[in-house]
């Protein structure tokens, strides 16, 4: 169990759709400064347990305490503001935006967390700012540049190079770094990524393991979606296994992989890789969530 309070702290949260119950009754804590992995096979309800807690969907049963306030059914853009990020499973990025104004939005956002807008004066005086531009907003802009150039840094050769180039013209796992970056650039109190490595290669893989573990090792918060086992063993201090909705086992990374329920859970989902169940039980989850 998390020593430190949670900064997230989920009870009960459910969603229906029809007949099919996604996620049911779930409850799930998340303390400052941990690194939690979700993991489950393919249609456990991951995804919709993150859009939940991110205000992208409504539950219909359930709480979610972020930072110690309920933000359940509150839009996004508010759960954003208070300090939870997320990222999404295919990646979303501002295409037509260059890599560092697609960084700048999620520094943007920051700030007006801070600054609120000023009623009725704010959009005459941001216009009359931006025609005048004093030089205490070019000290600003370039003090954000300069902290863009900082997160894309953590990305090595692989965003700085284009800083200037439209999304769209990037490859797919650059879009998914970018998309990333700009979490970062809001300076989260929780990141939420939903499959970051999702359609990368082995070396990209291994490369966002190193960024993700530098993350951490800098003290960022992480809810992790993940079906890369090695990743999860490597990264987590602990795993919540989701099945049918609901958490089936949660705990220290190699007491869950070698748990029974886990196995059976894998192994019972044949859309998961799970045809042959030869060689250890831990093995046969590695080869499904490796697969999926
Ligand atoms: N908008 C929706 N309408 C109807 N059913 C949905 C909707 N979103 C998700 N589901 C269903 O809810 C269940 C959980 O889906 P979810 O995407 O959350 O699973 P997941 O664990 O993230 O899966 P994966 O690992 O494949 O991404 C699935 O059966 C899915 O088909």
């Amino acid at each position: 169990m998390p020593a430190a309070k949670p900064l997230l702290e989920v009870s009960g949260l459910t969603r229906r759709f029809g007949g099919l119950t996604a996620v049911a009754g779930l409850d799930l804590k998340v303390a400052e400064g941990e690194f939690v992995s979700v993991i489950g096979p393919n249609g456990a309800g991951k995804t919709t347990a993150f859009n939940l807690i991110s205000g992208l969907d409504k539950p219909d049963e359930g709480t979610v305490r972020f930072d110690g306030a309920d933000v359940a059914g509150r839009p996004p853009e508010a759960i954003a503001r208070a300090g939870l990020l997320r990222t999404f499973q295919h990646g979303r990025v501002f295409a037509n935006l260059s890599v560092a104004d697609n960084v700048l939005v999620g520094a943007h956002r920051r700030l007006k967390a801070v600054r609120p807008d000023w009623p009725v004066i704010g959009p005459l005086a941001e216009l009359a700012l931006a025609l005048v531009r004093p030089a205490s907003v070019r000290r600003e802009e370039e003090a954000l540049r300069e902290e863009v150039r900082e997160i894309l840094a953590i990305f090595g050769d692989r965003l700085l190079p284009r800083i200037d180039q439209p999304a769209y013209s990037l490859s797919y796992a650059n879009r998914r770094r970018v998309e990333i970056a700009r979490a970062l650039a809001a300076r989260p109190k929780l990141l939420l990524l939903d499959e970051p490595t999702a359609g990368m290669n082995q070396t990209e893989t291994a490369e966002m393991l190193e960024i993700l573990a530098g993350l951490k090792a800098r003290g960022q918060t992480i809810l992790l979606i993940e079906h890369k086992l090695d990743m999860v063993m490597r990264l987590s201090d602990r795993v919540v296994v989701l099945d049918d909705g609901k958490t089936i086992a949660e705990g220290l990374p190699q007491a869950v992989r070698n748990d029974p329920a886990v196995i059976e859970a894998y192994l019972g989902h044949g859309g998961v890789g799970a045809a042959s169940p030869a060689g250890s039980p831990a093995s046969a989850v590695e080869r499904a969530t490796v697969q999926a």
